[in-house]
């Protein structure tokens, strides 16, 4: 399996993503810089998070029109995989691959912390190694977390079992609110085909008992086993 993560101005999380995957894969990913106008051909290709040209215009929007871009467009509308975790979620919004956008969090302030997250259907590749149901510990670290799509979409991502995960129901309860104020708790979300990944919280993150735990590893060792 060939895995690319793709590197913008800005991205900080693209090492750790990395690391992650080299972790389960056995080989190091490629590094495709975003003013690269050819990809190499990927099995996988990540977005990884970060804040890509600054956050200016509005986080993602930016990046979403950098070369590499257009190559990523059109492979994810060929069917190759894309996992976008947090910033590189805000890109998949600007560009088009996937429905809503990310909102300002409802408390106006950066959030960093670990949340429970409720992986709400395990059969796709970036899920298998999870439990449906499976309440699991991820961080998050963003200012621009709260999922927003207004009420048909949102009734046809739940319609078509499209949301990947959610601020688990008791989390939530507790603090009134989820965190960031994300529209009916979405963490996550997938495209049409189930190939193409959102993702707000940061799996990369806790992918190693290091790391104080390892609840991320599981969506990368998930990726490697579905696409060998
Ligand atoms: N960790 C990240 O990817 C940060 C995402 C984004 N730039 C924000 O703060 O909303």
């Amino acid at each position: 399996m060939k895995a690319s993560v793709i590197v913008f101005p800005g991205s900080n999380c693209d090492r750790d993503a990395a690391v992650a995957l080299e972790a389960a894969l056995g080989k190091a990913p490629t590094m495709v810089w975003h003013g690269d106008a050819e990809l190499p051909q990927s099995d996988l290709i990540v977005l990884p998070g970060g804040f890509s040209y600054g956050d200016y215009l509005r986080s993602g929007a930016m990046a979403a029109h950098s070369p590499v871009m257009r190559e990523v467009v059109a492979r994810a509308k060929a069917g190759t995989p894309v996992l976008g975790i947090c910033n590189g979620f805000q890109v998949l919004t600007e560009s088009g691959l996937l429905p809503g956008v990310l909102m300002r969090n409802a408390s106006l302030r950066f959030i960093c912390k670990d949340v429970m997250l409720k992986v709400e259907r395990n059969d796709t590749l970036f899920a298998r190694h999870y439990a449906e149901g499976e309440v699991v510990r991820i961080p998050i670290a963003h200012k621009d977390g709260a999922y927003f799509a207004d009420e048909d979409t949102l009734d046809r991502l739940e319609g078509e079992n499209r949301v990947a995960s959610v601020i688990a129901r008791r989390a939530a309860r507790r603090r009134r609110q989820n965190p960031n104020g994300s529209r009916r708790n979405i963490a996550g979300i997938y495209n049409e085909t189930g190939t193409v990944l959102g993702l707000m919280p940061h799996p990369e993150r806790l992918a190693d008992a290091a790391l104080s735990g390892t609840d991320g590893a599981k969506m990368f060792t998930s990726l490697v086993e579905t696409l060998h």
